[in-house]
């Protein structure tokens, strides 16, 4: 077996594992990143990237469709599966190319392929090849699917995301267990590219919301356009000549139906039950998982450190890329470990219309203040601009504390959510009061319009600033 000693060894070249290469390497040249699959990333491989490709398939398709309202006819819209597959791995892999190159760019003696896995506390063994000691180690190992017993039943025509992205065409057919992130996003947009497409969920949620009033208008809406069945009790999971056959259970009725394939978006497991991480010496929690330091990132008061989707803290691209750089950092410094800047809780989910959250969520305001908060909402129904470009479906909810009128968080299904929690995810980074929050330019006639009326609504509510007039003239029409 080879030797090697360094000072930092990363384990897993995902986003996280490449920010903290860059952050340990400004302080020191022996260092080793270590990758046990592929490189090129979660991200641009099955995540965010050739997810986000199909859904702005299924966005054209869903456009020319309902062209009409406008009296543009676009006459009958032909969805080529192979096309639309093949638009979605040449762009995927033009998003992969430079990320691997970038990995094959380094140092030689940097990088190491094999699968790592914990001797003690400061050493690896990787790919039973190579023993690393390492002076201090960063766990970046990220997630994978979850996929519960019931549905590996399905057999081979059971599918993860990683999957999908591999399709040569588009399948007749999909039930889509997991109404969360990805089951929405990539559920909508194959029903929005002509597959069946039924959704599958236990409790009744959809897309991660969290404020009922919201999720119960969502269901609503993407329940007009997909087969929703969110909360059903899986009875048996069948592969049959013509593919999965589901039984459930839902409000007392069994129902069945055969589908193509069972997409599992059930959600995801850290990579952490790979790494024979009872031997690293570190606090584990009950569930096996590593106890840390979110701002630093550091596990208890070793010289471990562990980012990205495997610390299951903030599962997100710029989370992980965030958490890569405070542990590049820190175990660089080591042991001068200081805490990093986290940033404002954001999160988009790409639905149509899209969901986002910005903040603390409503029960955590309601838990923080103490019930002493106040909400604020406009519905984008009505909402002028939305109106124009036809998409006026959505409600947004704005919340803020009582007495100091600060803004703590808000969540929103509608028109433009990624924009507009940009713009409150950068406000409450700043701690803005709603008052200062409406002090700021909106441009007429525009989406954030409609946040303007949330926000003076929650002023209202909070009972600050003056009343606001009805109908507000200055405002323009349709607000
Ligand atoms: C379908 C989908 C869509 C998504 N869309 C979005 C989105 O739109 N926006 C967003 O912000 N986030 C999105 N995400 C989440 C985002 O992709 C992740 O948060 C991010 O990629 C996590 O990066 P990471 O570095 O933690 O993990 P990864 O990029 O997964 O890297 C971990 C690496 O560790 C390696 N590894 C694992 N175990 C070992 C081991 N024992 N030894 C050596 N190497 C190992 C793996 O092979 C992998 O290369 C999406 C995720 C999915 C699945
Ligand atoms: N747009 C984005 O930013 C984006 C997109 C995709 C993924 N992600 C990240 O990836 C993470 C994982 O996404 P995910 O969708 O896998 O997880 P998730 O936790 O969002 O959703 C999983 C869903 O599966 C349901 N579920 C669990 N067991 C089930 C069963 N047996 N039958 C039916 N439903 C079942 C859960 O109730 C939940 O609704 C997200 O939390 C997010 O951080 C982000």
């Amino acid at each position: 077996m080879n030797k090697r000693e360094v000072d930092v060894a990363i384990i897993g070249a995902g986003t996280a594992g490449m920010v903290a290469y860059q952050r340990v390497r400004k302080a020191t040249d022996n260092v080793v990143l270590i990758e046990g699959e592929r490189y090129g990333t979660t991200c641009a491989r099955v995540g965010c990237m050739p997810s986000k490709l199909l859904i702005a398939a299924a966005e054209r398709a869903h456009d020319l469709k309902t062209a009409d309202e406008f009296g543009v006819l676009a006459g009958d819209v032909r969805i080529d599966g192979r096309l639309v597959m093949e638009r979605v791995r040449a762009e995927r892999d033009k998003f992969v190319a430079p990320v691997v190159r970038s990995m094959e760019k380094l140092p030689e003696e940097h990088r190491l392929m094999g699968h790592a896995r914990f001797v003690d506390s400061h050493r690896l063994v990787v790919g039973e090849h190579t023993e690393v000691h390492a002076d201090r180690i960063i766990i970046a190992t990220g997630s994978r699917p979850n996929v519960p017993g019931i549905l590996k039943e399905a057999k081979d025509r059971l599918i993860v995301n990683d999957d999908v992205f591999d399709w040569q065409d588009l399948p007749e057919s999909v039930a889509v267990f997991g109404p969360g992130v990805i089951g929405l996003e990539l559920g909508q947009a194959l029903s929005r590219l002509g597959v069946r497409v039924r959704l599958f969920g236990v409790s009744g949620g959809i897309g991660g919301l969290r404020d009922e009033k919201i999720r119960d208008y969502a269901k609503g809406v993407f329940g007009e356009e997909l087969a929703l069945s969110l909360k059903a009790e899986t009875r048996r999971v069948e592969r049959t000549g013509e593919g999965v056959h589901i039984t459930w259970l839902e409000n007392g009725e069994e129902h069945q139906e055969t589908f193509g394939y069972l997409l599992a978006a059930t959600g995801r497991r850290p990579n952490v039950d790979n790494l024979d991480i009872q031997n690293a010496g570190i606090e584990l929690d009950d569930r096996g998982m590593p106890e840390f330091d979110p701002f630093t990132l550091r596990c208890g008061d070793s010289h471990i450190f562990i980012a990205g989707d495997v610390n299951n803290h903030r599962p997100l691209l710029h989370e992980a890329a965030d958490e890569g750089r405070i542990a590049g950092d820190n175990a660089a410094a080591w042991p001068d470990v200081r805490t990093g800047l986290r940033k404002t809780p954001l999160a988009v989910v790409f639905s149509d219309p899209q969901i986002a959250s910005v903040g603390l969520t409503i029960h955590q305001v309601d838990e923080k203040c103490q019930s002493c908060f106040a909400i604020g909402e406009v519905s984008f129904e009505d909402q002028g601009r939305s109106k124009v470009i036809g998409r006026n479906r959505g409600l947004l909810r704005v919340y803020g504390e009582h007495g100091s009128g600060l803004f703590m968080g808000a969540e929103m299904f509608g028109p433009a959510a990624e924009h507009i929690a940009h713009l409150l995810a950068w406000c409450a980074q700043k701690r803005m009061t709603v008052s200062e929050m409406l002090e700021m330019p909106f441009y007429h006639p525009v989406i954030e319009e409609g946040l303007r009326t949330a926000l003076k609504n929650l002023n209202r509510n909070l009972r600050l600033g003056p009343e606001p007039a009805e109908g507000c003239m200055d405002c323009g029409p349709g607000v």
